[in-house]
């Protein structure tokens, strides 16, 4: 099990249900986040994570159930007393405030020194990177720096909780690899308990100690990320970290079968599930130019995707996904192959065959 079950929760959701109207969002949630954890909260879009993140801010109340944070209910309190700081997707900075403002401006609303607050302000920008930027406005600064900037403002006031909601969205590609390094850095160096809301599974994985995945309002697991994807508890989670490949199978004391190819019993497996049903990942296959009869395989759709190849294979009358390296093998349709299954990338799902 994940340590967030174990361990002291820093911040606890019990019971919570969350209904707007007759649409039942939540019910009956219960979630620990240990103090320093990063949690992150995956799902299908309309599944209920900014729901959740915005009860834990305080900017909806729970229809049912009860919030705390650091031991103590906060169920009744509003944002401005709970001690959290919110990083959004939209930024959400001041436009007629320079940079440098911006930040401090929490600061300035606690009635704190204007010597003090300029030293905070340019310590905070300096942590982001932004060293200088403390006169420029919001106009003459990339997306980029502007998020970054959101997280100077939110680090300064050494808030007890950082939530983050989606906020990668907006950034292109390379930025978002750089920013959700910051992200992580910073929530470590500042041993930040942060709860985090995105619907990209590679950004939950890059940036968190435990994902949570949630569908239609309930908690489907919850653990770290190669647990998640490892060992996913369902259907819907095998499918939902990943592309699976699923198969009726036997495990016996020193194999598993599957449609007839034999392989060694991965470890953990239980021994005696003479039917069940058993997950591949694509890159657990591996496809070469030999093997016995029961690997035989016909390449049926090639995708080049740069570093490998996606590829579909009929195999056994089941049609597969895996993955080729580029390196290693150049496949072409109707090319007749064999294949090996890698016990590394199996798993056994707990509905039967
Ligand atoms: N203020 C509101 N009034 C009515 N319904 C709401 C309100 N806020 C959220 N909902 C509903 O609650 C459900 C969950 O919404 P929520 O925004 O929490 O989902 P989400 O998982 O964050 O989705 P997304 O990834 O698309 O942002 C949706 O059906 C949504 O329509």
């Amino acid at each position: 099990m994940n340590d967030s079950t174990t361990e002291t929760a820093f911040v606890e959701l019990k019971g919570i249900a969350k209904r707007f109207g007759t649409n039942r969002v939540l019910e009956n949630l219960d979630l620990r986040i240990p103090r320093g954890h990063m949690v992150t909260l995956l799902g299908p879009s309309g599944c209920g994570k900014t729901t959740v993140l915005r009860l834990v801010a305080g900017l909806e109340k729970p229809s049912d159930g009860r919030i705390f944070i650091d031991g103590e209910d906060v169920t009744d309190r509003s944002i401005q007393q709970r001690d959290i700081c919110m990083v959004f997707q939209s930024y959400a900075l001041f436009p007629h405030m320079s940079l440098g403002e911006n930040i401090g401006y929490g600061l300035k609303m606690q009635g704190r020194p204007q010597a003090e607050i300029r030293q905070r302000v340019n310590e905070a920008l300096a942590l982001v990177d932004l060293e200088g930027f403390a006169d420029r406005y919001v106009d003459q600064i990339s997306g980029g720096q502007q998020q970054r900037v959101a997280l100077a403002r939110a680090l300064i006031l050494k808030p007890k909780v950082l939530l983050f909601d989606e906020p990668l969205s907006n950034l292109d590609a390379n930025l978002r690899r750089s920013m959700r390094e910051k992200i992580r850095q910073l929530q470590r160096q500042f041993n930040i308990t942060s709860l985090y809301v995105t619907h990209d599974q590679s950004e939950a994985f890059a940036v968190s100690d435990t994902v949570l995945v949630m569908n239609k309002g309930q908690i489907m697991q919850m653990g770290a990320p190669q647990d998640l994807y490892r060992r996913p508890a369902s259907r819907f989670m095998a499918n939902f970290m990943g592309d699976a490949n699923v198969f009726p199978a036997a495990i016996y004391p020193d194999s598993v079968d599957i449609l007839g190819y034999r392989l060694p019993r991965p470890t953990g497996f239980a021994v005696g599930v003479e039917r069940c049903t058993v997950g591949v990942r694509p890159e657990a296959i591996t496809l070469s130019q030999q093997g016995s009869d029961s690997q035989s395989c016909t390449v049926r759709h090639v995708a080049y995707m740069g570093p490998q190849y996606e590829v579909m294979v009929d195999w056994q009358g089941q049609t597969l996904l895996l993955q080729v390296n580029a390196t290693e093998l150049q496949p072409s349709e109707g090319d007749q192959l064999f294949l090996k299954i890698h016990p590394y990338g199996m798993f056994v799902l707990a509905e039967a065959a």
